[in-house]
């Protein structure tokens, strides 16, 4: 029996397509959910029609969801707070809401990214702004493309928080027949594993817009891998987070998938689309690693870590680098051991 009270009220912060995709889990795992949109339209939309017509088109939604563009009113009487905005964009918003949090309510980060400027994660920004301890704060991350789970696809994921009790009450609140939760103490490997992979998966549709087959992709995917898990190894995390659901897991869907905007973003530039190009393609919808390749890779260095793909990346998208000259560069660095 977990000592965390039971997570029957829940607030979903954030209408893009996992806020919304996620709402629709909570609700059909029988909880009382509030949907927060930032336009009255897409609150009316969800709450009216039932469906979310920009971000998941076609997807019936519950008619039990709620929605509204009130924070103040989406957060009365929550359990748990889930934030569900860009990254970048979680401090400015967090803070807007701050005095409405209710007090002991679980926040729980779908975010995957890591901040500019501060370096730091997510739930650390969390901690901050709401000003609450660790154990307030819980991570929803693996292979969770938003577009396949409001379809009822089969999908796990991970809860992770320090307070075991609380990720189990949060595991109870979205379990469905279709989504799986597994819990993990593991906040920091989670994270990493989730803002890492996005950046890996840029990586993977630059090869893709090149030309580039299989190999090329199961190179990066493990190569990937291997200096994800060296930072987060370096931050604190447990090395086997990365080979769980929300390391491999998580890498391999993203990399893998034309549903992924961080994929299509990389291939649209390995095709040849200058940054702005790219970015006028993905309709204002969020493509989290072309911020966090630069967070995670003055991370890397603070830390002394090496992580090439990382680096080539950021330097694809933000020093002008030709993708063709980072595949020769990456293939042109010393030779070393595998596992050294
Ligand atoms: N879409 C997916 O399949 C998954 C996304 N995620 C992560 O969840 C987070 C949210 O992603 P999505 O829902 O996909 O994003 P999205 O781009 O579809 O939607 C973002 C939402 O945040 C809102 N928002 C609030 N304040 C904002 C501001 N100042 N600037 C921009 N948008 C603002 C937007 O109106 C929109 O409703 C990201 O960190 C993403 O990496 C994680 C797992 C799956
Ligand atoms: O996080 C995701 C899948 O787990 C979604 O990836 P994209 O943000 O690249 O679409």
């Amino acid at each position: 029996m977990s000592a965390a009270r039971p997570v029957e009220r829940v607030a979903v912060l954030g209408a893009g397509s996992w806020g919304t995709a996620f709402a629709k889990v909570l609700a059909d795992a029988g909880r009382d959910v509030v949907l927060w949109a930032r336009r009255p339209e897409v609150a009316e939309a969800v709450g009216e029609r039932g469906e979310n017509p920009e971000y998941l088109p076609g997807v019936r939604l519950p008619d039990a969801l709620r929605a509204t563009a009130d924070p103040v009113a989406a957060l009365e009487g929550a359990d748990a707070v889930v934030l569900a905005v860009p990254s970048q964009t979680l401090r400015a918003n967090l803070a807007a809401w701050r005095d409405a949090l209710p007090a002991d309510a679980t926040l729980v980060s779908l975010a995957k990214g890591v901040e500019l400027g501060t370096l730091a994660r997510m739930s650390e920004v969390i901690r901050e702004v709401a000003g609450v301890t660790e154990d307030r704060v819980a991570v929803v991350s693996g292979p969770n493309l938003a577009r396949e789970i409001a379809e009822e696809q089969p999908t796990a994921t991970v809860i992770a928080c320090v307070d075991h009790d609380r990720a189990v009450a949060l595991q109870h609140a979205c379990s469905t027949g279709y989504f799986r939760p597994y819990t993990n103490t593991d906040v920091v490997g989670c994270e990493v594993g989730g803002a890492c992979k996005n950046v890996i998966a840029l990586a993977c549709g630059l090869a893709g817009g090149l030309g580039y087959g299989d190999n090329t992709m199961a190179t990066l995917i493990t190569r990937g891998l291997a200096e994800t898990s060296r930072l987060g190894v370096a931050l604190g995390a447990d090395p086997q987070t990365f080979a769980g659901l929300a390391g491999l897991g998580d890498l391999v869907a993203t990399c893998a998938s034309p549903l992924s905007r961080n994929r299509t973003f990389g291939e649209r530039l390995g095709r040849g689309e200058t940054l702005e190009q790219a970015q006028e393609h993905a309709h204002g919808q969020v493509a989290e690693g072309v911020k966090s390749c630069s967070s995670i890779r003055q991370l890397a260095a603070r830390h002394g870590v090496e992580m090439p793909i990382a680096d080539a990346v950021h330097r694809v998208c933000h020093e002008g680098l030709s993708p063709r000259v980072m595949a020769a560069d990456l293939l042109g660095r010393q030779r070393k051991a595998e596992f050294a």
